[in-house]
């Protein structure tokens, strides 16, 4: 049992890997790149500093998380900033779902969903690399909205987060029973709708609420996802 689980594993991370090494083809020398975050963005650090290492490829980074930066510092990808780079030629990251045709994506179950999507916002292309476990039909199928808050009076805006019509909002926690902190020191809700029918309303929705920061829904920003399945890359263009 414990045996097949490892073997899946192994199978998915290897798909992230596929996605992610495909991915860096978008890079050239002179670009400036967001850098996302989570396992599949990880490969595609390191297939980017292995880049940087063997061709000597010139590039500057703006990385989405405090991980993504001591990552990509370590593999000598150069760190710029929005004062010297106001704009990104490109910004590849994972997602947790994302929606067939729309392209819509939820993101953030590793915490980094605002950064992300300044990023991805200030990219001119926004690549998504995923394995095709991620692909749904309805967004909030397998994962909850994640939503970022500010932490004084939070339980106020869990309150009103059930009432987007959330099945469940739950403060996330450190393995200690801690309140979760993002890198910006702000808390996150999860929001579990189980099949969201009008992402636009409920984002509009949830974005309504004073003290929220963001959310994980993001709509209209995906310009390519690069899909690693069984059958192979799949491409799907917005
Ligand atoms: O905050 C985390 C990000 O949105 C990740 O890009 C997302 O959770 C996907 O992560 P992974 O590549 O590990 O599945």
């Amino acid at each position: 049992m414990v045996e097949i689980a490892q073997d899946a594993a192994a199978r998915v991370a290897e798909l992230k890997r596929e996605a992610a090494t495909h991915a860096i083809s978008y890079i050239q020398d002179g670009m400036a790149v967001g850098l996302g975050t989570g396992s599949t963005a990880k490969f595609m650090i390191d297939a980017l500093g292995e880049r940087v290492r063997r061709e000597g490829l010139k590039i500057r980074a703006i990385p989405t998380s405090e991980a993504s930066a001591a990552q990509a510092q370590s593999l000598n990808i150069p760190i710029t900033n929005f004062a010297d780079d106001p704009y990104l030629d490109v910004a590849i990251d994972g997602a947790d779902e994302v929606q067939t045709g729309s392209l819509f994506l939820i993101k953030g179950r590793g915490g980094a969903l605002l950064r992300e999507k300044i990023v991805a916002v200030s990219a001119r292309k926004f690549i998504v690399i995923v394995d095709e476990s991620k692909i749904v039909t309805d967004l909030g199928t397998h994962m909850p909205v994640p939503v970022e808050i500010i932490p004084w009076g939070w339980e106020r805006v869990e309150n009103l987060l059930r009432k987007t019509g959330a099945k469940a909002c739950v403060p996330r926690r450190n393995a200690d029973g801690s309140l979760y902190m993002t890198d910006n020191h702000n808390i996150i809700i999860d929001c579990d709708y189980e099949c969201i029918k009008d992402p636009r309303g409920l984002a509009d929705h949830i974005i309504s609420i004073t003290g929220v920061v963001d959310h994980g829904l993001f709509l209209d920003i995906t310009s390519e996802v690069l899909v690693a399945g069984a059958a192979g890359l799949q491409r799907l263009k917005a």
